[in-house]
């Protein structure tokens, strides 16, 4: 299967202690690909190194294909990879269309020419309105961001990530912070994602449940390095898996 992400021997040392070492790992195109871990594991750390706003002390980031290892966030960004938004990037006191068609316009190169924009607002707008769709989101579009639950703010940032059409999309832990009840309705959108089938999804996730029946694999980082790699079977089966989790290791308070 082709691959759109390989990584080789990834390493990145914080005053010589390694958060990530040593980490080959590759994606296969249009796979859903979970990358679970516990707290201080090195996931964040692996996401900001293939985003490009940690360097790797070493190792390479190929992303199809082109060594991207020195590549800025922008330019990965330009190449089809596209990480999930913070909540801070999205404007409270715009309405959750406005943000979308925002992130719309700049993927489309509009920025700061006020006529230009104006003769395409329309499309923009239309555009943005499939993102909220598919995100299960349109039935908020008039709302203020700011007035938005905390799952619903995900949904949004999701939809502005989806404006930028990447084709590598990095989830950090989509789930993280919103109430139980929201939780399914996530997933719900992660799932649309993939069935669309377009798109290639890296997903981080502290707690292994979350994302075993979504993932076509699994990879479990612990103590910065690559422990198992497999179907979600695989690594529920795996016993190195289940004394890092469980082998009071574990610390499953966040
Ligand atoms: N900028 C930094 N400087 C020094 N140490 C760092 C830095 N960033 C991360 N670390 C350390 O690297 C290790 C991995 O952290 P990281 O945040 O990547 O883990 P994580 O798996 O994402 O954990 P969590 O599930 O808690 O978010 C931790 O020990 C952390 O303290």
């Amino acid at each position: 299967m082709e691959s759109i992400l390989k990584t080789r021997e990834l390493t990145i040392d914080f005053g010589g202690q390694a958060a990530v070492s040593g980490v080959s790992l590759e994606v296969p195109k249009h796979q859903f690909q979970s990358i679970i871990g516990p707290n201080g594991a090195g996931k964040t750390t692996l996401f900001n190194l293939l985003s490009g706003q940690l360097q790797p002390t070493h190792g390479t980031i190929l992303f199809k294909e082109t060594d991207i290892t020195h590549l800025s966030p922008p330019l990965r960004t330009r190449m089809g990879m596209g990480r999930s938004f913070q909540i801070t990037n999205v404007f409270p006191n715009l309405t959750v269309l406005e943000n979308v068609r925002l992130a719309v316009q700049s993927s489309a190169g509009v920025r700061f020419n006020f006529f230009s924009a104006l003769s395409r607002f329309k499309q923009f707008e239309e555009e943005a309105v499939h993102y909220l769709k598919s995100v299960m989101l349109d039935g908020k579009r008039d709302s203020l961001a700011k007035h938005l639950a905390h799952g619903e703010k995900r949904k949004l940032e999701i939809a502005m990530l989806l404006a930028l059409k990447p084709e590598l999309l990095l989830l950090d832990e989509p789930t993280a912070g919103i109430s139980i009840e929201e939780v399914p309705a996530i997933l719900d959108v992660l799932r649309g994602i993939k069935e669309q089938g377009d798109k290639t999804i890296l997903l981080i996730e502290h707690k292994m449940d979350m994302v075993l029946d979504l993932s076509d694999s699994v990879t479990v980082l612990f103590n910065g390095k690559l422990l198992a790699s497999g179907s979600p079977q695989d690594i529920m089966n795996n016993e190195l898996v289940q004394s890092a989790y469980l082998g009071g290791l574990y610390d499953d308070a966040s």
